[in-house]
């Protein structure tokens, strides 16, 4: 059974989709009997041995990032070991086509209750505030971002999940190298949520030391999808074009023309994420990694899109906020650690993401009003 949400719904449809390279295995998965809330100062506690029953059960907070895929995890796993749930309501594509329901990452209890009822064994954290919403409501972000992740490792931990959770270019600073960012370098990043993702990447690799937590993490680029709107982050212009040029052939953008940011179509992040989860642990030299598939400008971005809508008329109304994250951010990430490590390549370039795009959405349409 699995709990599925947002940029969980692709997974929640890939890990069923039948060519997916998911390998249901008998995985002997060490872990420590006692819960990380339970220990005490003398930290004894006994190490015990689980067997992962025959294919993961994956619980994944948060559903949003990723519509269009959103059920290939039901052809996998079947249509009511998945379950998508979030705090808000689904379209009703998501809700008709398998078990929804309500929880929140801050109900702790609840949390337990939906990992032991539905026996999840594989966890996929997404719930999360963004970087420019999360710098408007930095309390809420610190609660979802920070105690929620708290929340999630403790569960982890004492159920023994495999925990994957999504990390982001956000997670570094202006002192960080920005062209590339290598995998080990300074982290001081300056909004909220770059800091409660580097506190996510450092509290997750804890708990894999000390509790043997079996913790994986992806540092994403902007992710691209068709299927869902932005949600409040900085590389939100390069999903609202296309949406944009599609209905009214104006699009205005919000960062400088020239400010390159590392990006990827969702499809590469889907693989991505189920190449870690799926990789034999031995292969894994870290436990956090950076993946790449291209880094581009807005005018690069537009140049492309106009192979599709010439008619295009874009302006730049910079927003203050959003082009101070922007600039903070790597304009290019070294990941060569995953390539290596586990085989990470990415399949999509800026042309590629923009035909597929067009693909989904329809350029015709634009085109067709205009004529
Ligand atoms: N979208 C990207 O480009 C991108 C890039 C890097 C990393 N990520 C990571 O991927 C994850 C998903 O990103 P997204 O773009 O879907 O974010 P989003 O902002 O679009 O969606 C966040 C979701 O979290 C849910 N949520 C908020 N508070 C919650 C709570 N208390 N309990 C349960 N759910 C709650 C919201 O309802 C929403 O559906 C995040 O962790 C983000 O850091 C995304
Ligand atoms: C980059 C990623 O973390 C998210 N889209 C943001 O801009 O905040």
């Amino acid at each position: 059974m699995a709990i599925v949400k947002n940029l969980g719904r692709t997974l929640s449809q890939l890990l069923q989709s039948p060519g997916c390279g998911c390998q249901t295995s008998i995985v002997p998965v060490r872990c420590i009997g006692v819960s990380p809330r339970q220990v005490t100062s003398d930290a004894s506690f006994h190490s015990v041995s689980f067997s992962e029953t025959d294919h993961p059960r994956v619980l994944i907070t948060e559903y949003k990032l990723i519509v269009p895929c959103a059920f290939l995890f039901r052809k996998r796993f079947g249509r009511n070991n998945v379950i998508l749930s979030d705090i808000r309501k689904p379209p009703d594509d998501v809700f008709y086509n398998g078990p929804f329901i309500y929880s929140d990452i801050l109900d702790y209890k609840n949390l337990c209750e939906i990992v032991v009822n539905n026996r999840i064994t594989w966890l996929f954290h997404y719930s999360a505030l963004l970087s420019a919403v999360g710098e408007a409501n930095v309390p809420l972000a610190r609660a979802v971002n920070i105690t929620g992740l708290h929340n999630i490792l403790d569960i982890a931990a004492e159920h023994s999940l495999r925990l994957f959770v999504p990390s982001t270019i956000g997670a570094f600073g202006p002192t960080s190298p920005r062209n590339p960012a290598p995998d080990l370098c300074i982290q001081r990043p300056r909004t909220i949520y770059g800091v409660s993702k580097v506190h996510a990447e450092l509290m997750g690799e804890y708990y894999h030391y000390r509790y043997g937590l079996d913790f994986r993490c992806l540092r994403y680029p902007g992710i691209i999808s068709a299927d869902s709107q932005p949600g409040g982050g900085t590389t939100d212009y390069a999903v609202q074009i296309f949406h944009d040029a599609i209905k009214n052939g104006k699009f205005q953008c919000n960062l400088k023309s020239d400010t390159r940011l590392p990006m990827m179509y969702i499809d590469d992040c889907l693989k991505a994420t189920l190449d870690v989860m799926e990789a034999p642990a031995a292969s894994l030299s870290m436990r956090t990694y950076n993946i790449s598939a291209m880094s581009f400008s807005p005018e690069e971005l537009v140049q492309e899109v106009k192979k599709h809508i010439p008619e295009l008329q874009v302006t730049y109304t910079v927003d203050a906020v959003r082009q101070a994250i922007a600039d903070s951010w790597p304009m290019n990430f070294d990941d060569s650690n995953a390539r290596r490590d586990w085989g990470w390549k990415h399949d999509f370039d800026l042309s590629e993401l923009v035909t597929t795009m067009f693909n989904i959405l329809g350029s015709d349409s634009r085109v067709a009003q205009i004529n």
